[in-house]
């Protein structure tokens, strides 16, 4: 007698990111009802179980979907407006003004979808947003079939979204409560950064998100300008925000590219999330997290690329490798974030970040079946030795052939099964010629 069951996937490799750091070979998983019911070796899955769809991925490697733990999905509409800048004068003059004149709901659509079909081309299955509409950017997800956390935008000053951090404050909770029944989003709060809010809502969002347990994520010692800024006022950020009771396990720190004896120990101590965003960091010449250190010290560090406008792609492989050779570089040795930990910073410690591991991460029994499958037939990852070492170091996000999200095929053969590309195009081209053109909306 056999189980009938929605899905069965035949891999040559299986890569669960797991605690043994375990490579299956000639495995399969069965999957029902968007979930990971198994995961066995082929032969007992043949006997075992029924499929209504069953597919043979000879040459594939199945591991989680990749988790991109920091970003500003609609921002891929500002893709290389304004390149080789510095932070600050990358914001202030360049990528602000531009946000007051184009940021509308329909640009926020449009940006996002664009966002999506690249991170999901290139085997994203869980993103982190931080941008205006967060509304729109949830039901755009969700409508795609995207897994997403969506963090509300929240500064002093008047945003395309809300007047001020009071207002972006009171949007969220409508924001949480309209969402908290959707399986694909959650909602988080965005104090943009400790240089863009003031203490008394911060002080607010640190006591609600503790009542309603919602995550914090925020740019945290981006820069050492922002450090030095803050220190002419007597205190460092981290130590303000400490002070301010934002620090805890659920709140994730984006950048933390300077990090003094005392900020480490409060972010340990708090149990604070970390999300590295390398390559933004490289672009924008902001510094260097000292990831290995934080991982010796037991925090929890998960990856990013941040938005398009100061990456420029959204492309969680390239990201993983850059993490794993810059660690190595800033820490003088080379064996730092060997391969096996990059991959874990790019799923498993992206959903432990996120407060998702037990929804999405690693193949996991019992675990939404958010899954990609990788050709690993191509003349660049020949031979195959160590196949999370062809992962981490060997250009793959052109290898992310099929793609799963709660057992949702959003990728078949490379081709987005839910997005019309070339309408899609159409739209970003679109938008290209108006804000080149600086034909604002008002
Ligand atoms: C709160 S909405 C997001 C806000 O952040 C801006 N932004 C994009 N990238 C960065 C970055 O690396 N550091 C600081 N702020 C950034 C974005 O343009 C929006 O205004
Ligand atoms: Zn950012």
């Amino acid at each position: 007698m056999t189980s009938q069951v929605d899905s069965l996937l035949h891999a040559r490799w299986i890569v669960p990111v797991d605690e043994a750091q375990s490579v299956l070979e000639y495995h399969s998983i069965a999957i029902d009802q968007g979930k990971i019911l198994d995961i066995l070796p082929t032969d007992q899955a043949r006997e075992r179980y029924s499929a209504k769809h069953e597919q043979t991925l000879d040459d594939q490697l199945l591991m989680p979907g990749l988790i991109n733990a920091h970003g500003h999905a609609a921002m891929s509409l500002f893709r290389g407006l304004a390149d080789d800048l510095a932070l600050m004068t990358w914001l202030q003059e360049h990528i602000w003004p531009a946000e007051a004149a184009f940021v509308s709901p329909e640009f926020v659509r449009d940006g996002t979808q664009l966002a999506i079909a690249e991170m999901l081309k290139s085997g994203t299955t869980c993103f982190s947003d931080m941008y205006f509409y967060p509304d729109i950017a949830a039901e755009t997800a969700s409508d795609l079939g995207m897994r997403a956390q969506i963090c509300c935008p929240i500064l002093d000053f008047p945003t395309p979204w809300a007047k001020d951090a009071d207002e972006g404050i009171h949007k969220a909770i409508e924001v949480h409560a309209a969402q908290r029944h959707n399986a694909l989003i959650s909602i988080a709060f965005g104090p943009h950064a400790p240089y863009t809010v003031s203490d008394e809502p911060l002080r607010k969002i640190a006591s609600i998100q503790e009542e309603l347990q919602i995550p914090v994520q925020m740019h945290v010692h981006e820069t050492a300008f922002e450090v030095a800024e803050a220190e002419k006022n007597g205190q460092r950020p981290i130590s303000r925000l400490s002070q301010l009771g934002l620090l805890g396990p659920n709140f994730q720190a984006v950048h933390t590219t300077q990090l003094n004896e005392e900020d480490l120990s409060l972010l340990v101590r708090h149990n604070v999330k970390v999300i590295h965003c390398p390559e933004s960091n490289l672009k924008l010449a902001s510094g260097f997290c000292p990831v290995d250190k934080l991982i010796k010290s037991g925090v929890t560090v998960a990856l990013g690329t941040d938005g398009a406008a100061s990456n420029n792609d959204l492309d969680m492989f390239g990201e993983m490798q850059t993490a794993a050779q810059l660690a190595k570089a800033v820490s003088g040795d080379a064996s730092s974030v060997p391969a096996y930990e990059a991959l874990k910073m790019a799923s498993l410690k992206g959903a432990e970040a996120l407060g998702l591991e037990k929804i999405t991460g690693s193949l996991e029994i019992g675990k939404a079946a958010d899954i990609i499958a990788i050709d690993m037939s191509q003349p660049e990852t020949q031979p195959v030795y160590n196949p999370t070492s062809q992962l981490v170091y060997t250009r793959m996000a052109d290898k992310v052939k099929h793609v799963w999200v709660n057992g949702k095929m959003l990728v078949r053969d490379g081709i987005l099964t839910q997005i019309d590309i070339e309408k899609l195009k159409q739209k970003a081209r679109q938008w290209g010629e108006k804000i080149r053109a600086g034909d604002s909306h008002d």
